[in-house]
């Protein structure tokens, strides 16, 4: 595997402080490696969004970060944490190395200002020094790569489709070159034709321009068929994760298998859907042991009484692949 462009080493995330305070995301570590994409499902609630807003320091409060580390690796230069970084370091930090498309980041756009305007405030606030002719280049390069054409560049966010103004904002998000873009749900508020569409074109743009994906749904099958690799969170932790098509074929744990079977499957063999019964856990009154042992249809002696450790299982192909279920002890 190529070499680690961001590590996540035991991140801790939590909602409020003191004893009214809950953990979103528990002790989370994953690796994402240059030019791969990585897929994080589970199902809402799982803290998966809170991991992203984490790793880049976008938490809104309550959230705070209690714990961990996010070591970036720019392309030239020493690896640094990001938790570590300064407010005017962030701020550089953002967009440049790493950005972020949201879910619904198309309402985001200023509807007063023209699509070509909010493209070139990124790039002036980013490049100083970089001509007004130069950023309208970049703009309409920007734009002719997520499919818009350039004859868009001076409309104003209503006049343009959702699809649109979301590719809009992929292309925001792209115009500074950030060697990660990390996306959350970024195509669900729209059609699915739409969504496998963009989603499509964000892989291209990933093998020409290099940069790597995190690419957090609650839809397994989109991830099955746009990531490398994946990882499934429940109730806060990694539980979870693979190479893409060995966890579609082969997975480990129960909670992957129920997610597994809960959407159906674009490619490849039918699979009966059957949903996972019960609900995602309250964070305030988590499970003991393994949180999903009181919806496990495999659970057994140990489940409820201590929380399994994310690691190696004892397979063939188990230097590829962890898993945190105590069915498959792990080295
Ligand atoms: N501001 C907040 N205050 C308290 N708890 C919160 C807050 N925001 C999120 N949470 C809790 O943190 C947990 C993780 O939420 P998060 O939004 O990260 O999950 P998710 O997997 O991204 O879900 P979704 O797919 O619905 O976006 C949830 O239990 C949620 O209730």
């Amino acid at each position: 595997m190529s070499e680690p462009v961001l590590e996540i080493r035991n991140l801790n995330v939590d909602y409020g402080l003191g004893d009214a305070s809950v953990q979103a995301v528990r002790d989370v570590s994953l690796t994402l490696h240059r030019g791969e994409v990585l897929g994080l499902a589970g199902e809402s609630g799982s803290g998966k969004s809170t991991l992203a807003y984490g790793v880049t320091r976008l938490l809104p409060p309550p959230g705070v970060i209690s714990g961990g580390q996010v070591i970036y690796h720019p392309e030239q230069g020493e690896p640094y944490d990001v938790l570590r970084l300064s407010d005017s370091e962030l701020r550089a930090f953002r967009w440049a190395e790493t950005a972020i498309v949201f879910q619904g980041a198309m309402n985001s756009l200023n509807p007063v200002h023209k699509i070509s305007t909010q493209m070139d405030d990124v790039l002036r606030a980013h490049e100083p020094t970089m001509s007004a002719h130069s950023r309208a280049a970049r703009s309409r390069e920007m734009l002719k790569l997520v499919g818009i054409a350039a004859d868009r560049m001076d409309a104003y966010p209503h006049q343009l489709s959702g699809g649109m103004r979301q590719r809009v904002m992929i292309g925001m998000a792209l115009i500074l070159q950030p060697q990660v873009v990390i996306m959350d749900e970024p195509t669900t508020a729209l059609d699915v034709v739409m969504q496998r569409q963009i989603l499509g074109q964000i892989i291209e743009l990933r093998e020409r321009l290099g940069f790597s994906v995190i690419f957090i749904t609650h839809d397994l099958s989109l991830l099955v068929e746009f990531s490398n690799r994946i990882a499934i969170m429940y109730g806060g932790r990694i539980v979870e994760q693979a190479p893409a098509s060995t966890l579609y074929r082969d997975s480990l744990h129960p909670y992957s298998a129920g997610l597994l079977g809960s959407f159906p499957a674009l490619r490849g063999p039918r699979r009966e859907l059957s949903g996972i019964p019960g609900s995602p856990p309250d964070l305030k009154g988590m499970p003991s042991g393994c949180s999903f042992h009181p919806r496990c249809p495999k659970a057994f002696d140990p489940c409820a009484a201590r929380i399994p450790v994310l690691g190696r299982p004892d397979t063939p192909d188990g230097a590829s692949r962890s898993v945190a279920c105590w069915l498959h002890p792990v080295g």
